[in-house]
């Protein structure tokens, strides 16, 4: 942090917890926006508790600021309904909803200074003046931006300056706070470092996020629980574990965890385990026991950082290392199985133990870690 110039951000708070640290803080029902004939969202529906940060994350156009506009009051929704604590605020205007906002950008006034910037939400609500600097000051402090009240924004770096946006959001305590990608114009390092310092001061204040990213890592190093979308629909509201762990979808198993899919036929069930004949090679997989008609054709899905490689003759496959890429930690390496035109099998391998190309390997997984999905779900 020191090349910022800044110290670490303290995250000690004098003010006390927020007004609505426990029970719900925020829920929706069946909202939906269409734009002519897009359906931007499709009958969300969400119950968020006070406390959680919770992320929505989706391809571009999958409707995620649109559901988070029409929280904000900034867009207005065709049905359903919005309610924070225990106000319905579908109707309500942006500024009566009593919600934070950070923005990708910061949208700070540029002729006021840090502290006059963070002070603007308590000057609007008539605070008096001593309050306004003790809790400028403290909210300065927790975002380690304490000396820095008198620059004027474009003397600060854009981390700093989105720091700010961010102290700008939590001075009034609002229940909720909603970001729209706020980290998305940083640099990656910056970004890594803004995540666990936000998601510190979430917990610290327990505070209620509601955070818009397109970017999986993000949402799984932040949130509680995370909303995946896919054209306007959640198509799976869990945590970050239930959705790596137990996807729902082909669509979340390859979304978050660039899954491979192996397409087979369930052969049969056993008490804790059903079998899957690979259609690739005819060999035997199995996984967890999954609830699927004998006979019926599943794909099963594997994240690559659950398949492990062995002996050949050990795993479930066999095959010849294609490619293997040194990336830091971990080896990447993409395995051509034995029999038919599959795709490289893709395995991620702690570095230090991981094939090299031209190896002959078998490939084997708990199975606990396979997902099976019947073909005609799509994805
Ligand atoms: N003002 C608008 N007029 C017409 N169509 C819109 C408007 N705003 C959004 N859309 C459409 O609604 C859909 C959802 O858009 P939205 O911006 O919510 O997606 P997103 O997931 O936030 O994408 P991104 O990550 O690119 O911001 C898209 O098909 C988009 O083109």
């Amino acid at each position: 942090m020191a090349e910022f110039g800044i110290a670490a951000p303290s995250v000690k708070v004098t003010g006390g917890k927020l007004p609505t640290a426990t029970g719900k803080a925020l829920s929706v029902v069946a909202l939906r926006k269409t734009y002519g004939d897009v359906v931007a969202v499709d009958e969300a529906s969400m119950e968020i508790a006070a406390g959680e940060f919770v992320t929505f994350l989706g391809a571009s156009g999958s409707g995620k600021t649109t559901t988070l506009m029409m929280l904000a009051g900034f867009c207005e929704p065709d049905s359903g309904t919005i309610t924070v604590g225990d106000r319905d605020v579908t109707k309500l205007a942006p500024q009566k909803r009593n919600l934070g906002f950070v923005f990708q950008q910061y949208l700070l006034f540029p002729h006021m200074t840090v502290s006059e910037n963070v002070a603007f939400p308590l000057t609007l609500r008539g605070v008096p003046k001593d309050e306004i600097r003790r809790r400028v000051g403290e909210t300065l402090e927790i975002a380690g931006l304490s000396g820095f009240g008198g620059r004027r924004p474009r003397e600060l770096s854009g981390g700093q300056q989105q720091r700010v946006a961010l102290c700008r959001a939590l001075v009034y305590r609002p229940p909720v706070i909603l970001m729209d990608e706020p980290l998305g114009a940083l640099d990656k390092k910056l970004r890594d470092q803004l995540q666990v310092e936000i998601k510190a001061i979430q917990q610290e204040l327990g505070l209620t996020v509601i955070y818009v990213t397109h970017d999986q890592e993000e949402a799984l190093v932040m949130s509680d629980r995370i909303a995946v979308m896919r054209n306007g629909l959640i198509e799976q509201f869990d945590t970050p574990r239930e959705l790596f762990e137990r996807p729902r979808t082909p669509f979340v198993a390859d979304f978050l965890g660039a899954a491979n899919f192996l397409p087979g036929r369930v052969e049969q069930h056993t008490d804790e385990h059903t079998l899957v004949r690979l259609d690739q090679n005819g060999s035997l997989l199995t996984a967890r026991r999954h609830d699927l008609a004998t006979g019926a054709a599943v794909k099963a899905a594997v994240q690559p950082g659950r398949l492990r490689a062995c002996a050949p003759g050990d795993g479930f496959c066999a095959g010849t290392v294609e490619i293997a890429t040194y990336v830091g930690t971990i080896v990447r390496a993409g395995v051509r199985i034995d029999g038919g035109e599959a795709p490289l099998l893709r395995l991620e391998i702690p570095a230090g133990r991981g094939p090299v190309a031209a190896e002959r390997v078998g490939v084997t997984v708990d199975p606990g870690d396979v997902n099976l999905f019947p073909t005609e779900q799509g994805g």
